[in-house]
């Protein structure tokens, strides 16, 4: 009663979505959620990433951050496009307007101090993966949470291939289907992680990490 008070005082309102992202982060240092994105805003991203692959605006992903870049075919063959919040088109309004209030929300109710964020489109041909990583480079510690939106359609195969697997600390698995509207988040220093290789079909995505100074 007395958190709800003080809730009121700074007209703080509870979320369930993203109160369950907590307490995952929280119990087990990943959260997936099935519906972050509605049908109709994942339409609207997978066109527009579509539109920007059909000119060419995509580049082979390389290895380490972007000032410390290494191309490695062996360990990652997706294709990626940085976003610009700044510059950001329709589609990415669209998703930054549900990206924003829950980085908010983080800052407010877990202190999180995330002030950067960087986000790209990634998008994975058939017969590339991404080698088992953490998501952490020697000369950006300051990624805290990766989170990843899949764009895939609403009728992606499990024969496709392209899970996410994520590597718990007591040694087992989980293996998370690049499902649209689902979105992954996990602590970047902490949890090794696979994309493992698409069988069929291009896998889509946007990927990015919220950042402490
Ligand atoms: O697309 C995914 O499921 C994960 C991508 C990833 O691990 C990365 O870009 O660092
Ligand atoms: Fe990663």
């Amino acid at each position: 009663m007395e958190n709800q008070e003080l809730f009121e005082q700074v007209d703080f309102k509870v979320n369930p979505q993203y109160e369950k992202i907590i307490e995952e982060l929280l119990r087990q240092q990943y959260s997936i959620t099935d519906t972050f994105f509605e049908a109709s805003e994942i339409e609207i991203l997978r066109t527009a990433t579509l539109g920007k692959l059909e000119e060419d605006q995509f580049k082979k992903a390389a290895i380490g951050n972007r000032t410390n870049e290494v191309i490695a075919k062996t360990i990652r063959g997706d294709f990626i496009l940085w976003m610009d919040e700044q510059k950001a088109d329709a589609a990415e309004k669209v998703f930054f307007s549900k990206i924003n209030p829950l980085v908010n929300y983080l800052n407010a109710t877990c202190f999180m101090g995330i002030l950067h964020k960087e986000f790209h489109y990634a998008v994975y041909p058939t017969g590339t993966f991404y080698k088992r990583h953490l998501d952490a480079f020697q000369n950006d510690s300051r990624r805290k949470l990766s989170m990843v939106c899949y764009l895939n359609e609403e009728n992606w195969l499990k024969t496709n291939g392209g899970e996410l697997v994520i590597y718990k600390p007591d040694g087992t698995e989980e293996i998370i289907y690049p499902l649209p509207g689902r979105v992954v988040i996990f602590e970047s220093q902490l949890l090794e992680h696979e994309v493992k290789v698409v069988k069929n079909d291009q896998r889509l995505s946007i990927t990015g990490w919220l950042k402490t100074r």
